[in-house]
């Protein structure tokens, strides 16, 4: 069977490239950190991570922003894909990767001032996020 799949928008924006993670703790729980003010879509709740340097691998860059944003340690290795997430918001293209993360060292706390949540994955549908967000949860509630 077939299904009808209108086509998307041809515009051509920039792509943003943004690797993001889902710390799950010993009870399942999952953190997710509230964009500060002063920076674009604030207040939203967002899963930590942030955008990936020029020839930085995804892996690379999660490691590194979940020690500047957070002052946790963990390791590639500990890092599991859980899929992804591509959508267009008005002034560049999103891709947003997420992995799932069950070993780090240190507790989590926000170093750039964001206010931190562990919810339960029932609880994540009830957030408000940013639009790219929405179809990750599906992914991870698979997974959890
Ligand atoms: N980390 C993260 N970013 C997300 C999520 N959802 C989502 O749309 N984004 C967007 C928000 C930003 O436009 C971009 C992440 O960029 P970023 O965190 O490195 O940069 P930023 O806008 O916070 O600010 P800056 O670091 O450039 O100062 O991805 C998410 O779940 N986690």
């Amino acid at each position: 069977m077939t299904a009808d799949c209108p086509g998307g928008s041809p515009r051509s924006q920039p792509i943003l490239t943004v690797a993001c993670a889902a710390l799950v703790d010993a009870d399942g729980r999952v953190l997710v950190a509230q964009r500060p003010a002063g920076k674009p879509m604030a207040g939203l709740w967002e899963f930590p991570g942030g955008k990936l340097e020029p020839d930085e691998p995804p892996e690379t860059a999660l490691v590194r922003e979940l020690r500047e944003e957070l002052g946790i340690d963990t390791h590639e290795s500990c890092l599991a894909p859980i899929g992804f997430a591509s959508h267009g918001y008005d002034r560049f293209h999103l891709i947003l990767l997420a992995f799932a993360i069950r070993k780090w060292r240190g507790t989590p706390r926000g170093r750039e001032g964001q206010a931190l949540r562990w919810l339960r994955v029932n609880e994540l549908w009830t957030l408000d996020m940013p639009a790219a967000d929405k179809p990750l949860l599906g992914q991870i509630a698979a997974l959890l």
